[in-house]
């Protein structure tokens, strides 16, 4: 779906590349999400995927198409969400969506649907000019969806939504990944990238340090210890043990028949530690 070769790119007048050499492929069907700290180069790697920035170095094939030579069947193909949702302030939410699909040559979705499962069923005759920030961000993930692209790229989709709205931004995210579109996705927020990414990619200083799944990054990185809460008369101690050969580890065996035990559990490495470990930043 998605083959990008040794691409960099640097802004006119910019001293350094935004992005470089970046080689990267995205299969059918897939969610790829970019991690970095802000400046890492993601949008500028996303405005080159879309086609917005062509003087680009590599090769970038969108659906067997070289990004900088695309024409306007390539756009009907693509839905894009900006970080900064851009509407007509005296248009009511429906009249934005419905506007927005008439430059497409496809049907699209049902746009009250589509406001529906974005938490906005009850909005779409309000004017834009009375949306919050967090209404303008879920009303510009519905235009990203709703002429029905095939490959959606969304740049921070849950930037300042509280969490009962990125639940619903997630969970939307989901349901569109089962009718089989390709989804890439820039964030700061590594709870989303584990909930929606089959695969995430770490930008620092506008190169792909690593892409893996989430899954193999933790298994990875995570040195697998058992933390114990226990108590010793009155005083309350944590212990950590390696996974590795804890049944035959005399002191956790002790503390474990002692009965004073307040909790268990197995810890594992976060995507969060794991970018900072990695890349030596922290990503805020
Ligand atoms: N239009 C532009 N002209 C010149 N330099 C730019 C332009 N846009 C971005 N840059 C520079 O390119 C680099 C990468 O910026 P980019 O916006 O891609 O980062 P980002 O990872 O998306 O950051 P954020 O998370 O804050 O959105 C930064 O050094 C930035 O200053």
């Amino acid at each position: 779906m998605i083959n990008v070769e040794r691409l960099s790119f640097t802004y006119p007048g910019g001293k350094q590349p935004a992005v470089r050499n970046i080689t990267l492929s995205v299969n059918d069907g897939e969610i790829v999400g970019f991690l970095g700290p802000s400046g890492s180069g993601k949008s500028t790697l996303q405005k080159i995927l879309i086609g917005v920035l062509k003087n680009y170095e590599g090769s970038v094939q969108i659906m067997g198409q070289e990004s900088k030579k695309s024409g306007a069947a390539f756009n009907e193909s693509l839905g894009v969400a900006f970080e900064i949702p851009n509407f007509y302030q005296r248009f009511t939410a429906e009249e934005n969506l419905k506007f927005f699909l008439s430059f497409y040559k496809n049907k699209g979705m049902p746009v009250v649907s589509l406001l529906t499962q974005l938490g906005l069923g009850d909005c779409g005759s309000k004017r834009v000019s009375e949306f919050s920030k967090g209404m303008k961000m879920r009303l510009n993930i519905c235009r990203a969806f709703l002429h029905n692209p095939d490959i959606v790229f969304l740049d921070e989709p849950t930037a300042g939504l509280d969490p009962v709205n990125v639940k619903k931004v997630v969970d939307f995210i989901l349901r569109q990944k089962k009718t089989g579109k390709t989804i890439i996705i820039t964030t700061h927020n590594m709870h989303v990238a584990q909930a929606v990414c089959d695969r995430v990619g770490f930008i620092v200083d506008g190169e792909l340090k690593l892409v893996n799944t989430p899954e193999a990054l933790v298994e990875k990185h995570s040195d697998k210890a058992v933390k114990v809460e226990y108590t010793s008369g009155t005083i309350r101690c944590v212990k950590r043990f390696p996974l590795q050969g804890i049944g035959e580890n005399s002191h956790f065996r002790e503390i474990l028949t002692g009965g004073n035990i307040v909790r268990l559990e197995t810890e594992e490495k976060t995507l969060e530690d794991i970018f900072i470990e990695v890349t030596g930043r922290e990503l805020e």
